[in-house]
């Protein structure tokens, strides 16, 4: 049977930088590719863990400067929402703060963590993302924020392995070169698309009188500051 029942709760950041169309034709929102760890091999925003002693503000701004190597000047960045993610018989919940900036410092590059990438609004991989971006992320985009989301996800179900069909040449062209012969060894891979949690139950506010200022689990109090 399914419970999700919080007892704690961990407090983290997710970062949305954003480049309305200036020079460049088209608005385009600046993702990462995860390459390890939770969310490996999901397109998302920079974040992660707060810090002890650390406000969720300066967490966020942390963990975009580490996973993107850029800045923010605080007066940029604005607080977009709070998310509540609870998992399937896992007592400890994951708040998340989630911030946009317009405006950024510094040069974007590559860490060992994350691959930054612009991607147009409509070109978003939601399907290489967590299930619920596609929920909240529209909304962010379009200015309907502040927003407080729960979201509930189960483990998904082993599914079987999927083949990936390799890359074959198959060009018939005189040109090609006969002597170098193309193995074609199919491979598997057991990473599902949407990562290994399915959304089963989502609540979403984003009228200002349901976003909380607080959110107050077993004592804890976080607080909606900007
Ligand atoms: C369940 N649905 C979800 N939907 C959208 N985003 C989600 C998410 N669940 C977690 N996230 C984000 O994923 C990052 C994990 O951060 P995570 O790598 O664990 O943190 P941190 O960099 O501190 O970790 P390590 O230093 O590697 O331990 C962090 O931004 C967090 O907001």
């Amino acid at each position: 049977m399914e419970s999700f029942t919080i007892a704690s709760k961990k407090v983290l950041t997710l970062v949305l930088v954003i480049d309305k169309a200036g020079q460049k034709a088209r608005n385009l929102i600046l993702l990462g590719y995860k390459k390890r760890g939770f969310g490996a091999h999901l397109w998302n925003g920079f974040g992660g863990k707060v810090e002890p002693g650390e406000t969720a503000h300066e967490g966020a701004l942390r963990e975009l400067e580490e996973e993107a190597g850029i800045t923010v000047k605080s007066e940029d960045f604005k607080k977009a929402g709070i998310l509540l993610f609870q998992f399937e018989n896992d007592p400890v919940a994951l708040e998340t703060h989630v911030y946009k900036a317009y405006e950024y410092q510094g040069q974007i590059r590559e860490c060992e963590e994350m691959r930054p990438e612009w991607f147009a609004f409509d070109d978003i991989p939601y399907d290489q993302m967590w299930e619920d971006d596609r929920i909240w992320l529209p909304m962010l985009l379009n200015g309907q924020d502040p927003f407080f989301g729960r979201m509930y996800f189960k483990r998904k179900a082993l599914e079987k392995e999927t083949k990936v069909a390799p890359v074959v040449n198959t060009s018939t062209s005189a040109h090609v070169n006969h002597s170098t012969t193309m193995t074609a060894t199919s491979f598997t891979t057991a990473q599902p698309k949407s990562g290994p949690f399915a959304m089963y139950d989502h609540h979403l506010e984003h009228s200002l009188q349901g976003v909380p200022h607080e959110v107050a689990l077993d004592g804890t109090i976080a607080s909606f500051e900007n």
